[in-house]
């Protein structure tokens, strides 16, 4: 479970998150939308404690991690895997050694269950095989699908997307949101999502969290949030779908 309590975040005196209070309960999928620049990032990045609030709570499993120190935030990070907007591959390494990468920096499991859970992993989001491929021959998806693998290789308990399927075409964006899906369901995990794409929102998200100008407008269940009279929301619904429509063109 994630909760944030009365988080506040400035960056010098600007103020960019303003008391966000909220609570993504265990195996949840929460989608996060806004407009450009409204904080959603911010908020993903203090969730894994790349940054810290300028006052407020943030707690991960039942344990506080603003106060914590580097050591110890490095050991709750082997609890949450993420995946990056431009996937974040380390070019020189094949996909396997990508995969792979957590498990020999931070267990000691032995090379032939590396091998293992590496194959696991690949097979779980569509590349079986695809070990000694190297990412400059894959496409956007297959580069998005390695990062998931990677992000899941040691069994989070808590998996973060920042923006999973931009720069995908709407079919590559159906398997994202379909792994997405399974994800969740294989390994129990909490799952925070940022997105534009407002038809990859409705197909996932079991609540939405709505922040614009830095706070929570609004949160609900995907039925909620489609009969809401909020004029922001009913015209961010709208205009976030026309953009998604016209980023996946390209
Ligand atoms: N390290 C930083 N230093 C100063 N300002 C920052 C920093 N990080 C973010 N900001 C500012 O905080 C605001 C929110 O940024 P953030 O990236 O969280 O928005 P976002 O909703 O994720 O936007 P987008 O959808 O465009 O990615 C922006 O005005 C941004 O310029």
């Amino acid at each position: 479970m994630i909760k944030l309590v009365n988080v506040n975040m400035n960056f010098r005196g600007k103020q960019v998150l303003k008391d966000i209070n909220l609570t993504i309960e265990q195996g949840e999928i929460m989608v996060i939308i806004g407009p450009s620049g409204s904080g959603k990032s911010t908020l993903l990045r203090l969730i894994i404690g790349l940054l810290k609030p300028t006052s407020g709570e943030i707690w991960v499993n039942g344990r506080e991690i603003t106060t914590m120190t580097e050591d110890e935030l490095n050991k709750i990070r082997l609890e949450m895997g993420m995946v990056f907007q431009y996937s974040a591959l380390f070019d020189s390494m094949s996909v396997g050694e990508n995969v792979a990468f957590g498990l020999r920096q931070h267990t000691d499991m032995p090379e032939e269950e590396i091998a293992r859970t590496v194959r696991r992993k690949l097979r779980m989001v569509g590349l079986r095989g695809q070990e000694t491929a190297m990412p400059n021959e894959l496409s956007g998806g297959m580069k998005k699908r390695v990062s998931l693998a990677r992000a899941i290789a040691i069994d989070p308990h808590i998996v973060l997307y920042d923006e999973p399927t931009a720069g995908l075409d709407p079919i590559m964006s159906n398997t994202i949101n379909r792994l997405i899906v399974s994800t969740r369901r294989m390994i129990d995990a909490t799952s925070v999502v940022v997105t534009h794409d407002m038809s990859s929102v409705f197909s996932i998200a079991d609540r939405i969290a709505m922040i614009y100008g830095g706070s929570i407008i609004e949160t609900g269940t995907p039925e909620k949030i489609r009969q809401s009279e909020n004029p922001i929301m009913v015209k961010f619904i709208r205009g976030g779908s026309a953009e998604s429509k016209g980023r996946s063109r390209v």
